[in-house]
């Protein structure tokens, strides 16, 4: 079928107006643009960066369904930034998302599998990764007075250093900045970043070419090495044995070792006894998760660094809303801000609530508004979401409700089983289980799932507590 670019755009744009939540449409969708289309690629034109990583990351796969659906076969779908609209300083923010839970922050990596050739410089490290970007509170002080002394006198009081703590609680941060800061202080300092996989690979790529001797070399030749994810090290009985040897090495040389994990050492599985009783003979500084305040101040010194002005209900608001990952927090706020700039409302709690985390905000919603939400946008009706049609796109949107219900509603088990038609508690059980699992693993499911609670949302209102 021959279609220009503009009429196809416009047929799409009517069946996403259908399909996505009005504030969704408005905001992602209304404010794209189409450039061209080829017959097999079409280009969108998004008004500025964060738009673009947004539509990639949530919406590019609905908008490519939509148009197979259209022309009858598949197209592929390239977003482009609108000429002139040079990255946002006030929106430079990585996008980091709750889904993919990682902000690809830990510093580049050598490319997979070529030896180390050279020494990491300052540019390894992420430039925001400083003393001075870090909030200081109850839950972080002694690893933060840990990492400044070793810092200011790396080989000596604390060698080696093991931060450990939860998932996206500033490991990685507090590690860098020392890096940073030796040198700031030294810019002839040899610091080396690294991820435990990285080291993994540079030495299977070593061993596969030959070239232990360097790669000896370039591990032994720092003043400061920092190891991240060093949990990852479990069970790898060679790379152990290496990093032992690395570690005597720097060690016995008065280097300084720091290394972070999720886990203590004693509770890394699968880890040599020696490596254990090296790894804990020096200092081992725990973080814990943020209280209320210090997410709070989190939140403020990132809006200040970003030149961005959130009022106080705002931040605690957000602060209060995540409260066990500081990535997750971080990237509440770059939803928030990034639905703001684009949206032109002014930035109030009411306005950003529809574009946080589904499970953490506070609405009132009925069992009614849910069944009507899914069986709309799904456009099964709701006597099959009551009824018992095991066809696979009906189970589908009914184990979604059930999901959503328990997610918004206060309902129990057996209650919810009831909404939809006198199921067995077991089975919504089973349902939400399935759909938090797909939601963890599969990012259509991520999609659909923001796409429903916005419409959720738009239907319900504000809860007063
Ligand atoms: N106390 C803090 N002050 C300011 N920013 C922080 C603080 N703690 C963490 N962050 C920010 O939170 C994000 C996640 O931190 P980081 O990557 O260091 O966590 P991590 O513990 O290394 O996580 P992972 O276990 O996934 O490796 C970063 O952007 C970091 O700057």
């Amino acid at each position: 079928m021959d279609i220009s670019a503009a009429d196809l755009w416009k047929d799409i744009l009517e069946r996403l107006q259908l399909l996505l939540s009005r504030p969704t449409f408005e905001t992602w969708i209304k404010t794209a643009t189409v450039e061209s289309f080829n017959g097999q690629m079409l280009t969108i034109c998004t008004p500025n960066p964060f738009a673009r990583n947004w539509l990639q990351k949530y919406y590019v796969k609905t908008i490519a369904d939509v148009a197979h659906d259209i022309l009858g076969h598949p197209i592929d779908i390239q977003l482009a930034i609108a000429q002139g609209m040079e990255p946002d300083a006030s929106l430079n923010l990585e996008l980091i998302s709750p889904e993919n839970g990682n902000s690809g922050s830990h510093g580049p990596n050598l490319s997979q599998g070529t030896p180390p050739q050279r020494q990491r410089s300052i540019s390894d490290l992420n430039p925001k990764y400083v003393f001075s970007r870090y909030v200081v509170g109850p839950n972080n002080r002694m690893a933060h007075a840990a990492c400044l002394a070793v810092a200011e006198s790396p080989g000596r009081e604390f060698n080696p250093l093991f931060l450990c703590g939860g998932v996206g609680l500033g490991k990685t941060h507090l590690m860098q900045a020392i890096g940073h800061y030796r040198l700031e202080n030294d810019a002839n300092a040899k610091i080396f970043y690294v991820s435990t996989e990285q080291f993994t690979n540079d030495l299977i790529a070593a061993i596969r070419k030959d070239s232990m001797q360097a790669f000896r070399e370039h591990y032994r030749a720092v003043d400061v090495i920092l190891v991240d994810d060093i949990q990852f090290i479990e069970g790898k009985e060679y790379t152990q044995e290496e990093f032992f040897h690395t570690f005597n090495t720097l060690h016995e040389a008065g280097k300084q070792v720091v290394l972070a994990s999720d886990r203590p050492p004693s509770q890394i599985p699968r880890l040599q006894e020696r490596l254990c009783s090296r790894f804990s003979m020096g200092l081992i500084a725990d973080i814990q998760p943020p209280d209320l305040e210090t997410r709070m101040a989190i939140l403020q010194k990132k809006a200040e660094y970003e030149n961005i002005r959130l009022p106080r209900q705002v931040i605690e608001y957000i602060a209060a809303s995540y409260t066990s990952n500081i990535r997750e927090l971080e990237g509440a706020l770059i939803r928030a801000v990034a639905y703001i700039s684009i949206s032109g409302l002014p930035m109030t709690v009411e306005n950003i609530s529809p574009v946080l985390n589904p499970a953490t905000r506070k609405i009132e919603t009925s069992p009614e508004i849910i069944l009507d939400v899914v069986s709309q946008a799904m456009n099964i009706p709701i006597s099959d979401l009551k009824g018992n049609s095991r066809r696979r796109e009906i189970s589908v949107a009914r184990q979604l409700g059930m999901y959503l219900m328990r997610q918004y509603t206060g309902l129990s088990l057996p209650k919810i089983g009831e909404e939809f038609g006198g199921k067995d508690h077991t089975t919504v059980m089973y349902s939400c289980d399935k759909v938090a699992e797909l939601q963890r693993t599969d990012p259509e499911m991520g999609a659909l799932l923001r796409q429903l609670s916005d419409r959720i949302n738009l239907a319900s209102r504000p809860s007063d507590n």
